[in-house]
């Protein structure tokens, strides 16, 4: 579902100054769109005025579908625990209790912290309760995903499922809208770039992957092969009837995942790459 906004204002307060002004823009689904800007000027307002959060004093917002959020700060002093929480959440959003309990076991698994599922949001660590908030965004399925600094606080495997649940949920059809301090993340997989500054935005050209850093290599099988994959890989056809890939490392844990849960299925016959230079076979 196409995402609009036109001639947009936002102000906190009234007589304060204008923290977006005039903002047009026109997010198609499927998209997964990098925000950036200085401190202060303006991305986490542009993401809760998408997410609904803040009402914009001027212009319209037409966001159809479902939106879901992960804040810059999570509320963490919650009277639930982690389980409860996403559960609570997922019947928000519509799920049947059945399907929410599915849902959140789903994502406290892939974030590793099915062991936390019973302890108080309170009492969980700063990165794992960072898990919860992002596991309560992913869980919906949402067509409008908004996601200001969630990566922060998260350990590696964690920002790697966060990374493919990302590219998954664009793959889906959704659109995925991000702020990060890292001007790499998602590298070689967003498909535009906004820049805020002095309450207006500018279109950028998407950060492409760094061609020049170490690559990994997937020979696979497949009738057909997915269009979209995650980390834009190079496709070499060979002579035995397969293709091979070639991505950035860093996108090679989202590829893998991406080819594996691939329908028509796709056979994943090595890889190679800086972390398995002599190749392995699944
Ligand atoms: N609830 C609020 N009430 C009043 N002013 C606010 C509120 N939220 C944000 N602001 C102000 O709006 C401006 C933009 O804030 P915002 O958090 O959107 O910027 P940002 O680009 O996300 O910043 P950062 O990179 O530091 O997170 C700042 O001057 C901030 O102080």
């Amino acid at each position: 579902m196409t995402v609009r906004l036109a001639g947009v204002g936002k102000r906190y307060g009234r007589g304060g100054p204008w923290i977006l002004q005039g903002v047009d823009l026109v997010l198609e689904p499927g998209g997964i769109v990098r925000v950036e800007g200085a401190n202060g000027s303006g991305k986490s307002t542009l993401l809760k005025v998408l997410a609904g959060i803040e009402r914009a004093e001027r212009g319209t917002v037409h966001a159809p579908g479902s939106r879901a959020y992960v804040p810059e700060r999570f509320p963490p002093a919650l009277p639930f625990d982690a389980r409860d929480y996403l559960c609570h959440l997922a019947r928000v959003r519509g799920l049947s209790a059945d399907r929410g309990r599915r849902r959140a076991d789903h994502w406290l698994e892939r974030f590793g912290i099915t062991g936390y599922a019973g302890t108080p949001i309170g009492r969980l660590s700063k990165g794992t309760c960072q898990k919860v908030a992002v596991a309560q965004a992913l869980l919906a399925e949402a067509d409008l995903l908004l996601l200001d600094e969630a990566w922060t606080g998260l350990d590696r495997a964690a920002r790697g499922e966060l990374d493919a649940a990302v590219t998954e949920r664009a793959a889906a059809g959704g659109l995925v809208v991000f702020v990060d301090h890292d001007p790499a993340r998602l590298a070689g997989l967003t498909t535009a770039g906004h820049l805020v500054s002095n309450g207006a935005l500018h279109a950028i050209p998407p950060v492409l992957a760094d061609q020049d850093g170490p690559r990994t290599v997937v020979v696979v099988r497949a009738e057909r092969l997915p269009e979209h994959l995650p980390g834009n890989p190079g496709r070499k056809p060979l002579a035995d009837g397969t293709v091979r890939l070639d991505v950035a490392a860093a996108h090679s844990d989202t590829l893998l995942r991406r080819l594996l849960n691939s329908t028509p299925p796709v056979h994943v016959h090595s890889v190679a790459g800086p972390e398995h230079p002599e190749g392995v076979r699944p």
